[in-house]
């Protein structure tokens, strides 16, 4: 190593919050590329304390024991910490903390989706008042660079849609369900082994993780401030091993999407966004995403299509983008600037789900008798929704009418599904999935 190049830097004091599965590779990562850090940075980093919730617990780190405190509040609040690192999760201490941090003089790298897409305004306000940076990439389909290419690459573009597997833990589960007819909860089980779902993983299965990307990436995409509750949610929770063999059957296969578009609307530019389970075509690029991989398709007006590919969770991977992100906070509290705040300034209209427009397979168990398909068929005309295609399953008993449709508004469809239900022939709307990616 060329100390010289870096010796003039004093060291940068960092504060880790939490060492679970992202903060001990942090930690690791700090510790055993120290070096190389400083030379990127041009000081080097002291890690000068770690948070966590219980001391004496054994943890597999070449780092002193004294380093490690239950006293995270002290540690922000020390005054001579440069940047902290927040990787405890959830809404409070982690907000109270960060607020600290800052008001501190800290600059902050958090991992912390829940948080930004519930307050992310108070945070970003208090960076900016603090002269202080916050940077999250981890917080946004894990290593994979997504934030900082439309927080910054894309700044002089115009971002007309993003659109992507943004949860590891689904598209592992999905992925087993669909490849080895693996149960639900086997599959979990193995996501949270294999430190991919978050604490409470209903975050994942429900949708509320895949959603806060989605707030956190329509607001870097269109300038306007999104939060968690902007984001129509579905989970997966709903998704049976017979949605995947009709998805199958089509030529498709089923992910957890988000989908974050900008539409005219005669008020003018609006935008809308969207987390549920959807088929796609096994044609397109996200249908071969397999296991806890992510994937975020970016379209905008000048650069045209953009596909960021990789692992979106894991100790490591997270590590990755948290580690990069505190390089770059590094480098400007030494340079002392600080980088791109939040950009709200186009303020568009966010839709509601009812005036999205795209395909839906709907399966209907019915009575297997003449006249059926025909009322069947009037119930989607009288709300204007036209029909692709249309097949039966089954017969006697265990008929079902499998209907794709062309796009329709979602307003008309659970319009038509409403009516569907008060059938007398309908004995139930088993399922109905979005079809996305251009079937
Ligand atoms: N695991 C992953 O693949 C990814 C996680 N993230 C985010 O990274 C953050 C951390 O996630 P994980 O490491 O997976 O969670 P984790 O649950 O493994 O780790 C969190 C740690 O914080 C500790 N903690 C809780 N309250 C504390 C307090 N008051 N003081 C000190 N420590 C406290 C917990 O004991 C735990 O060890 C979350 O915001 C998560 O959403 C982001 C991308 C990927
Ligand atoms: N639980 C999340 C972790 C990364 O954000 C996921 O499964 O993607
Ligand atoms: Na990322």
């Amino acid at each position: 190593m060329n100390a010289s190049s870096w010796s003039a830097g004093r060291p940068l004091r960092v504060a880790l919050l939490g060492c679970g599965v992202v903060g001990s590779e942090v930690a690791r990562l700090m510790t055993r590329d120290a070096e190389e850090l400083a030379q990127r940075v041009g000081a080097p980093l002291e890690l000068v304390g770690i948070a966590v919730r219980r001391l004496g617990r054994e943890r597999d780190l070449d780092v002193p024991a004294d380093l490690f405190t239950t006293d995270a509040a002290g540690l922000v609040s020390r005054g001579d910490i440069d940047v902290v690192i927040e990787v405890i999760g959830g809404i409070e201490p982690a907000r109270e903390l960060i607020l600290s941090a800052l008001d501190n003089g800290a600059s902050v790298v958090t991992a912390n989706k829940a948080l930004l897409a519930e307050d992310g305004a108070t945070l970003f306000e208090a960076a900016e008042k603090a002269e202080r940076d916050l940077y999250f990439e981890a917080a946004v389909a894990g290593a994979i660079p997504i934030v900082r290419p439309l927080r910054e690459s894309l700044a002089g573009d115009s971002v007309e849609r993003v659109l992507g597997i943004v949860n590891g833990t689904t598209n592992f589960i999905l992925d087993a369900m669909t490849t080895n007819g693996t149960g639900f909860s086997e599959a979990l089980d193995e996501a949270q082994r294999l430190g991919y779902a978050e604490a409470d993983p209903t975050a994942d299965i429900e949708g509320f993780d895949a959603a806060a990307k989605a707030a956190i990436l329509s607001g870097l995409a269109f300038h306007t401030r999104m939060t968690l509750g902007d984001v129509h949610r579905e989970g997966i929770t709903e998704v049976s091993a017979a949605d995947i063999r009709s998805a199958s059957e089509m030529g498709c296969v089923v992910k957890l999407l988000a989908i974050c578009e900008k539409r005219d609307t005669p008020d003018g530019p609006a935008v809308s966004a969207r987390v549920h389970p959807a088929m796609i075509p096994l044609s397109h690029p996200l249908a071969s995403v397999r296991g806890a991989y992510n994937a975020v398709f970016v379209e905008s007006e000048s650069a045209g299509q953009l596909m960021f590919y990789g692992p979106g969770a894991g100790g490591a991977p997270t590590a990755s983008a948290v580690l990069g992100d505190v390089v770059s906070v590094a480098r400007n509290r030494r340079n002392d600037v600080f980088g791109p705040g939040e950009s709200t300034h186009a303020q568009l209209e966010v839709l509601d789900i009812g005036r999205a427009r795209t395909r839906y397979h709907v399966a209907i168990d019915v009575d297997d008798r003449p006249g059926v398909l025909a009322a069947v068929a009037h119930a989607f005309a009288e709300f204007d929704v036209s029909i692709r295609t249309v097949r039966q399953e089954g017969s006697g008993l265990d008929a079902q009418l499998v209907i794709v449709t062309h796009e329709a508004d979602d307003a008309a469809l659970s319009a038509t599904v409403a009516a569907l239900r008060e059938m007398d022939m309908v004995r139930d709307v088993s399922s109905v999935m979005r079809v996305e990616g251009g079937f």
